[in-house]
């Protein structure tokens, strides 16, 4: 695990949008198409309105979210609604988001089918994971319903997970496919989320998710 500190927010945002657009770009050259999971939450908004612009053939490029949260596209809280609003807009408008969210079905029923759909763009080409100071991430939250089954080794690509703390169920991707990305990158901002990421390289993943997709990865962080 790299861990890059940066003086500030916006540094942060310009360089992992650099970064990331860097990658992606390579993997078009060699490569018939990429893809690219993204959180929700507060963190990656600034990332997204800094990379949306970057100059790749973003018609090859397919974006999915790395959780979703079960609701609606047009409620707030859908990711699939923040990856539309502030990443597929300007040049990355081309790229295709691959959402999770099934109208009329529950996450259970729906699961297969989403996990048909992503199947062609797996393993991901980069990965883009926030974290939560409980040291979740994606939706793997510590205990929840469904979190043991997304930690296993040999868990399918997509997991339900109903979280306490949290308003809705989720479908998440699951640690094996997380952790299997090529390139991986997790954004954190603040002093308490530096805090909670050094607690847990000293934990098991069943206590700190986070711990799972700890290899191999750059840390972005910022106060
Ligand atoms: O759907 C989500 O909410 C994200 O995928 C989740 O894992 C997020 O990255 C953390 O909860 C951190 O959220 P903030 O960026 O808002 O702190």
């Amino acid at each position: 695990m790299n861990i890059i500190d940066y003086a500030d927010r916006d540094m942060l945002a310009i360089n992992v949008a650099q970064v990331v657009a860097g990658q992606l770009e390579s993997v078009l050259f060699s490569h018939e198409r990429a893809s690219f999971a993204v959180p929700g939450g507060t963190t990656p908004g600034p990332i997204f309105d800094a990379l949306c612009a970057a100059t790749l053939d973003w018609s090859r490029v397919h974006v999915m979210p790395t959780d979703e949260r079960w609701v609606a596209e047009d409620d707030s809280r859908s990711n699939a609604r923040l990856i539309r609003k502030r990443l597929l807009t300007s040049r990355a408008e081309a790229a295709t988001l691959v959402p999770f969210y099934r109208a009329g079905q529950t996450p259970e029923a729906a699961l297969d089918e989403i996990a048909e759909s992503i199947a062609p763009y797996l393993p991901l080409s980069v990965l883009l994971l926030g974290m939560g100071e409980d040291m979740h991430t994606a939706s793997i939250f510590a205990g929840a319903p469904g979190s043991a089954e997304a930690l296993d080794a040999a868990a399918p690509p997509l997991a339900v997970v109903t979280p306490e703390t949290q308003p809705e169920t989720r479908v998440t991707l699951t640690a094996p496919v997380l952790d299997g990305a090529l390139s991986k990158h997790l954004v954190i901002f603040g002093a308490s989320k530096r805090a909670a990421l050094e607690r847990a390289l000293t934990m098991p993943p069943e206590e700190a998710p986070v711990q799972a997709v700890l290899t191999d990865i750059t840390v972005h962080w910022a106060e």
